[in-house]
């Protein structure tokens, strides 16, 4: 019985290539010392895998940015405007800095060019960099960093599996240039795949893991017909006799995970692969029917350990489960994590400061590795004293969650009424006493939240972390910088102000740092898209709000100033989507814990004289389960959830939302059932497209769509907006229209968000005076 993997996290235990990454682009590290660090992370990666007995070692799960991006590359699929030429025109071959400048628009060599989007990769918090394709595309091998990493993993003695993901998901996370069916590109690309597959049997490789995250979905008879095709394909190139003498044979793993693919079963379980890989901690009900349609040479791969969560498997039980199976499929069963360890942190022993009952209920990429040699353990009952060890820790585990209860939380949920989820008025009435209250010119101008987190602002409070500067000192200068960015708002001329959110490493952790029943870790870093990672924070008791969180920031903020200024918080689903949460109690209703807290802190800034309030939701698209049968569910509660956070004040007072990297299609009436006297949405990127669902909606309340791209680090020119608040003009009523960036000024320096808001500022006003 195999013990495999199906990815490990690659930004490394102290976030290592993150550091390398940025430095190498500040141009204080030279590539060749940014491909050390990333060598050194492989090899420790890898040997890690081997110490916890796993035979074949994933390779392909390393990516520079992302892995959807190097696969591009190796599909040879990169966008045309960021390849480089020679004096001839001739492309010239892609290199790291070409998968930099799809990125991130540039990179320390090569021209300048628009990067291409990124979005949620399905229902997690990580971003891929979605594939450019043009109708007649042709695919070929373009970049060998996966062979090169198979031949160094081979070199230091380990047996790998390359990993990939697969033709058919390729495909449908890619977005076409032009109106054609993407599925006209299928031909050319499985000829590609099935080429890289034959240079990974040259190289003496016997398992490739092909990840086809899309049997999980809905798919239409079409794309149904084109995974079936495409195996069948691959399957045949594999077996030419041509082929055949070039090197071993290539047995193929295909991965499905995220959700259950039992309702494609029937005809999953005919493709001609040595191996499926299925997500038993999402769909353990899958288990029987895979089972016993398994064909005598097939492998089935079980998922038996969380990939997406942080606490300890229960073992034992977890064992009893597969007990029966395991004993009639012997070396055809192999033992894994349900996806790709990418979204979990990549070790406890880094963990100095969390309680140590706490810490024995938890497992990071690392130390589920050894929870699937220890269930192996348990399955085989090699070692009986190992057995008893596994089996006391597991009671004393469960002894611990019984703690978890607040009943006082548990007690004002259960006595919540629907009234407790509605404002007072409806939205036409409450919009009249907010005008007249806030007294705000046509389009008024504002921002998403946060300003720079400068290197300075970062030292400050990691300086104050480790007790170097006092509590009153690190007080003092967050508020010299939210001083700051008050002046600062003021001199560009914005309406509606926020105060920066300086005081925050995260807009989720920081709240998770606050209220009980949450846990925060030192070094449990999670990457969400290329050098940026994300630190959940874990959710294990019942959620309530010991004391207010942002008062006395938003209230000094507002001392400055007659204007508005914005309160800020994060919304129920958000935080809950965000982190790692407990498993014994529903989602809704540690939503609706989360969502109590909220409305009390709402509450208070409404009282310390704050007139608008924006509670961000942007998991909320990303919460969404793949099933569209799950959806109704879902979107009530979440609705729910946030309607209780926001509904405890007056009608006078203004809630704002936020959302970004969503679509809205799908789930516009649910928006709309938010009921946000504004909501401030990402558009920029996708040139106003976005708003498309808002106008046929006809959505009835005030919207804000961001009117320039804050991930490019290029200006935007008055001209620019200007376009792009009339485009949005032409779908929107200009008088529910709000002027604002896209989200995350965090991530940017000073010098590029000023001149951009005094351009928006300006855009604004012309639009004003001729609209007037
Ligand atoms: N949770 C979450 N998910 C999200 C988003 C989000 O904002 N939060 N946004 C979208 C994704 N976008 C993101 C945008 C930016 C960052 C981001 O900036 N992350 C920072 C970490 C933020 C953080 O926690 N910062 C800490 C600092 C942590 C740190 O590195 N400290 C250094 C010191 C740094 C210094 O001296 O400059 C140390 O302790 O050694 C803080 O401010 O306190 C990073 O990768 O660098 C993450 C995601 C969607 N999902
Ligand atoms: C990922 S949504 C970010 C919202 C937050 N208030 C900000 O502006 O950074
Ligand atoms: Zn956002």
């Amino acid at each position: 019985m195999k013990i495999a993997n199906l990815g490990f996290p690659r930004i490394g235990r102290q976030r290592e290539l993150k550091f390398a990454l940025e430095k190498y682009w500040r141009g204080e590290l030279t590539q060749a010392e940014l491909v050390q660090v990333a060598d050194e992370l492989k090899r420790t990666h890898w040997q890690w895998q081997a110490d916890a007995g796993v035979e074949l070692i994933p390779v392909g799960d390393f990516a520079y940015y992302d892995q959807v991006l190097t696969l591009s590359a190796t599909l040879n699929a990169l966008p045309a405007r960021h390849r480089e030429k020679d004096s001839q025109g001739n492309l010239l071959p892609i290199c790291l800095d070409t998968l930099f400048r799809v990125a991130r628009g540039r990179a320390p060599s090569g021209h300048q060019a628009c990067a291409a989007e990124m979005t949620k990769y399905f229902n997690t918090n990580y971003h891929y960099q979605v594939p450019e394709l043009y109708e007649g595309q042709q695919f070929s091998i373009g970049f060998e960093q996966i062979f090169d990493e198979v031949t160094q993993a081979q070199q230091l003695g380990h047996q790998v599996k390359p990993v990939l993901l697969g033709p058919v998901s390729y495909l449908h996370l890619s977005k076409t240039l032009s109106s054609f069916d993407k599925l006209s590109l299928l031909p050319s690309l499985v000829k590609t795949y099935a080429e890289i597959l034959q240079r990974f049997a040259a190289q003496g490789v016997t398992w490739v893991q092909l990840d086809e995250p899309v049997l999980g979905l809905d798919l239409s008879p079409q794309w149904q017909q084109a995974v079936q095709w495409s195996y069948a394909e691959l399957n045949k190139e594999l077996n030419s006799e041509q082929n055949g003498s070039k090197g071993n044979k290539i047995n193929l793993l295909l991965a499905s995970y995220y959700a259950s693919i039992a309702h494609n079963q029937a005809w999953v379980s005919e493709l001609p692969v040595a191996g499926l890989h299925i997500d038993l901690v999402t769909a353990p009900e899958q288990l029987s029917l895979f089972a016993s349609k398994l064909k005598q040479d097939q492998v089935l791969s079980l998922g038996v350990i969380n990939g997406r969560n942080v606490w300890a498997a229960d073992l034992p039980a977890i064992s009893t489960s597969l007990a029966k199976l395991v004993t009639e499929l012997e070396d055809r069963a192999w033992l894994a994590p349900s996806c790709s360890l990418l979204h979990t942190p990549v070790t406890l022993e880094t963990e100095t400061k969390l309680a140590p009952e706490l810490k024995a209920q938890l497992a990071f990429a690392k130390e589920k590795l050894q929870e699937l040699k220890d269930l192996r353990v348990l399955l085989l009952g090699e070692n009986s004293g190992r057995i008893d060890d596994l089996i006391t820790a597991n009671l004393s585990l469960r002894k611990l969650k019984a703690q978890a209860e607040d009943k006082a939380v548990t007690a004002r949920v259960a006595a919540l009424t629907k009234g407790d989820s509605e404002r007072n008025l409806a939205y036409g009435e409450r919009i009249k006493l907010q005008r007249a209250s806030l007294k705000l010119p046509l389009l008024p101008t504002t921002s998403i939240g946060s300003f720079p987190q400068t290197p300075a602002i970062r030292g400050l409070r990691s300086r104050w972390r480790k007790g170097e500067i006092t509590e009153s000192a690190y007080q003092d200068q967050i508020r010299q910088v939210t001083q700051d960015s008050i002046k600062r708002q003021l001199d560009i001329g914005i309406d509606v102000l926020v105060h920066g959110e300086a005081e925050r490493n995260d807009m989720v952790e920081y709240f998770g740092e606050q209220l009980a029943g949450f846990a925060f870790t030192e070094f449990a870093w999670v990457q969400s898209y290329g050098s940026r990672c994300v630190k959940p924070p874990l959710i294990y008791a019942d959620v309530s709000r010991p004391t207010p969180m942002t008062v006395d920031i938003t209230s000094y903020a507002q001392s400055l100033t007659s204007k508005p200024v914005k309160g800020m918080l994060t919304g129920p689903v958000t935080i809950l989507h965000w982190s790692f949460a407990r498993e014994d109690i529903s989602r809704e209703m540690i939503a609706k814990q989360i969502a109590l807290a909220i409305r009390d802190e709402v509450v208070d800034l409404e009282r310390a004289g704050i007139r608008i309030i924006q509670i961000d939701e942007p998991a909320f698209r990303e919460g969404l389960p793949i099933k569209a049968s799950d959806w109704d569910d879902y979107l009530a509660w979440a609705v729910n959830a946030f309607r209780l956070s926001a509904s405890g004040v007056k009608d006078s007072t203004q809630i704002h939302t936020h959302m970004c990297y969503s679509e809205f299609n799908e789930t516009i009436a649910a928006i709309a059932a938010m009921d946000a006297d504004v909501i401030t949405i990402e558009t920029s990127r996708s040139h106003m497209d976005l708003l498309d669902a808002f106008e046929d909606f006809h959505y009835p309340n005030d919207i804000g769509p961001g009117v320039y791209d804050i991930h490019s680090p290029n200006t935007p020119t008055e001209d620019e907006i200007v376009a792009l608040i009339n485009k949005a003009a032409t779908k929107i009523p200009v008088k529910q229209l709000w002027v604002n960036p896209d989200c995350g000024l965090k991530t940017r320096t000073w010098d590029e968000v000023e001149p951009a808001l005094k351009n928006m500022v300006a855009a604004t006003k012309t639009l004003r005076r001729s609209l007037a």
